[in-house]
């Protein structure tokens, strides 16, 4: 199997606006770059993972994907994460077996990946931990459910993998659905009961 992975990566001087409560924005910048690195190395050693793609506007993250072995594909401006995901497919033209994937997931291991670019399904959709969000989806062919990122998408990306007649699997496990939003996620991260299966209910 050869999955080509895209991590969406917002200009870093913007990102993670709903830590400014807590965060000052050196913190925050530190905080997404650990994130980001953390993703694209997790992705770089996942055996199933052929090649991983960074979507951004920002000449910096761009330079930084590169550094680590990622290739980037180069976005106008920061349209929200739907719209980057989507630019970066009809920019990158990927075939085959596509995984879409946040990189704000400090949990994320390569089995998690694993688990999502199995043999056996057509799309898969990685819901964050409250149900709400998406996190990661995984289509067999790039194409078959268009990228509905942005405000509950977990519940667009379904309902358009069965208007394509797909019944979509759903992976909830700590690594892909544990994202860094708000304050009360940068408390659980020093917490080691995060990893308790009630908080992926
Ligand atoms: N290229 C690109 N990536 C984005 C954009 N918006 C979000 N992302 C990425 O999509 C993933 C999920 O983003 P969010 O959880 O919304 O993160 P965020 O926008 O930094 O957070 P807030 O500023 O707090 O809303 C992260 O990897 C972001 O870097 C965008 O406009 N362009
Ligand atoms: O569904 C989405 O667009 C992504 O998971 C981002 O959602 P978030 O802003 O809740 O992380």
């Amino acid at each position: 199997m050869a999955t080509q992975a895209i991590v969406a990566l917002k200009h870093p001087d913007r990102a993670k606006t709903r830590l400014s409560a807590k965060l000052t924005a050196q913190s925050r910048r530190e905080l997404y770059f650990r994130m980001a690195e953390h993703v694209l190395k997790t992705l770089l050693r996942t055996e199933s993972i052929a090649s991983v793609a960074v979507a951004t506007a920002s000449d910096e993250v761009a330079s930084f994907a590169r550094g680590m072995g990622a290739t980037a594909i180069d976005l106008y401006v920061d349209l929200g994460t739907r719209a980057a995901y989507q630019q970066a497919i009809a920019i990158h033209r990927p075939s085959g077996e596509l995984l879409l994937i946040n990189g704000d997931l400090p949990f994320l291991q390569p089995e998690d990946v694993e688990t999502m670019a199995c043999d056996r399904d057509d799309v898969v959709i990685a819901p964050d931990r409250h149900g709400r969000g998406t996190n990661a989806l995984w289509c067999r062919t790039a194409g078959m459910v268009e990228p509905l990122f942005g405000e509950n998408s977990f519940k667009r990306h379904c309902a358009a993998a069965r208007a394509m007649g797909v019944t979509p699997r759903i992976v909830r496990r700590l690594g892909l659905g544990f994202d860094v939003d708000d304050p009360q996620d940068l408390e659980l991260i020093g917490h080691r009961d995060v990893a308790r299966p009630s908080l992926l209910s």
